[in-house]
């Protein structure tokens, strides 16, 4: 495992030009790599996330040397998807592929193959819309006959996507570069502090597991699990915001223990390079 190494900006705003350019620079670096037999890395395997972490996207295109990255060689994951349907702008997919995916895959330097998304909610939205009151129903019965369908699509979800992940990359997938956000709370992907009734981060048996009753909107999302995420070969999370310095102190504190179940995102790791963006803001109560 790499040893955590933090960066601090000054603010938010340099955090992500800052991430943009390194994103650029380390997918012309992972694709220009020679193997021990001297051959070529054939492709890199990326790992995308919502929120904060996908903003320096928008930016890849403006740097220089993005022309020079052969894109037809990078493959695109989400480390988690909200489970919404595929036109929902709650999609973590749908905002990357706005902010760069979709001007890569336009001008045919990004097979749309590469693009490795987690399967939407297909529902009509009246039946979505009465799966979503029901779960919340004080009926135990209607509530119960709510959750069970929805268990049930998630699990089909995530396990679609474990298929394919094994499929591309192999019994054992790793990703080449996992890039990850660190919600308010501590959490990361889709993995949730035990205390809002979360153990999804304690799974270790499974590359992907469904979600449910998230507690932060949308309710149903699928996430890659921990084990996965931390033998990813470099991991970057991106955290900036006064908001999230209380967690981040606990997530260094959890992560020197072994991991804390109440601040999933010490769970975290990488094997070759482990690294935190953050800001001045962030890290006052380290
Ligand atoms: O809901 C989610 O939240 C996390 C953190 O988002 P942020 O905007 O606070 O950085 C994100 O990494 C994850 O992909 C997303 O589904």
């Amino acid at each position: 495992m790499a040893t955590r190494t933090l960066i601090v900006y000054p603010d938010k705003d340099l955090m992500i030009q800052a991430g943009a350019r390194r994103f650029v620079l380390t997918l012309l670096d992972l694709l220009s790599e020679r193997l021990p037999d001297g051959g070529a890395r054939k492709r890199v395997d990326v790992a995308l996330s919502g929120g904060s972490a996908a903003q320096p996207l928008g930016l890849v295109l403006s740097d220089p040397l993005a022309t020079a990255i052969d894109w037809s060689r990078v493959h695109f994951w989400w480390s988690d998807e909200r489970f919404v349907p595929a036109d929902s702008t709650d999609r973590n997919a749908l905002e990357a592929r706005h902010l760069l995916l979709d001007d890569l895959v336009a001008d045919g330097r990004l097979p749309e193959a590469n693009i490795h998304e987690i399967a939407p909610d297909v529902r009509p939205a009246e039946e979505i819309a009465k799966v979503t009151a029901d779960a919340e129903s004080v009926d135990e019965f209607v509530r119960s006959a709510a959750d069970t369908e929805n268990d049930a699509l998630l699990d089909a979800a995530a396990r679609a996507y474990e298929d394919e992940l094994t499929k591309e990359l192999g019994p054992e997938p790793v990703i080449d570069l996992m890039i990850l956000g660190m919600g308010p709370d501590g959490h990361y992907a889709s993995l949730f502090p035990a205390s809002s009734g979360h153990h999804e981060v304690l799974v270790s048996d499974r590359l992907a597991v469904g979600v449910s009753h998230s507690p932060k909107m949308p309710p149903l999302r699928v996430s890659l699990t921990a084990p996965l995420i931390a033998r990813s070969r470099r991991t970057w999370f991106f955290a900036a915001g006064a908001g999230k310095a209380e967690s981040l102190a606990h997530v260094f504190a959890g992560a020197d223990k072994g991991g804390d179940p109440e601040y999933p995102s010490s769970f975290a790791g990488g094997v070759d390079e482990f690294t935190w963006f953050s800001t001045e803001e962030t890290v006052v109560k380290l």
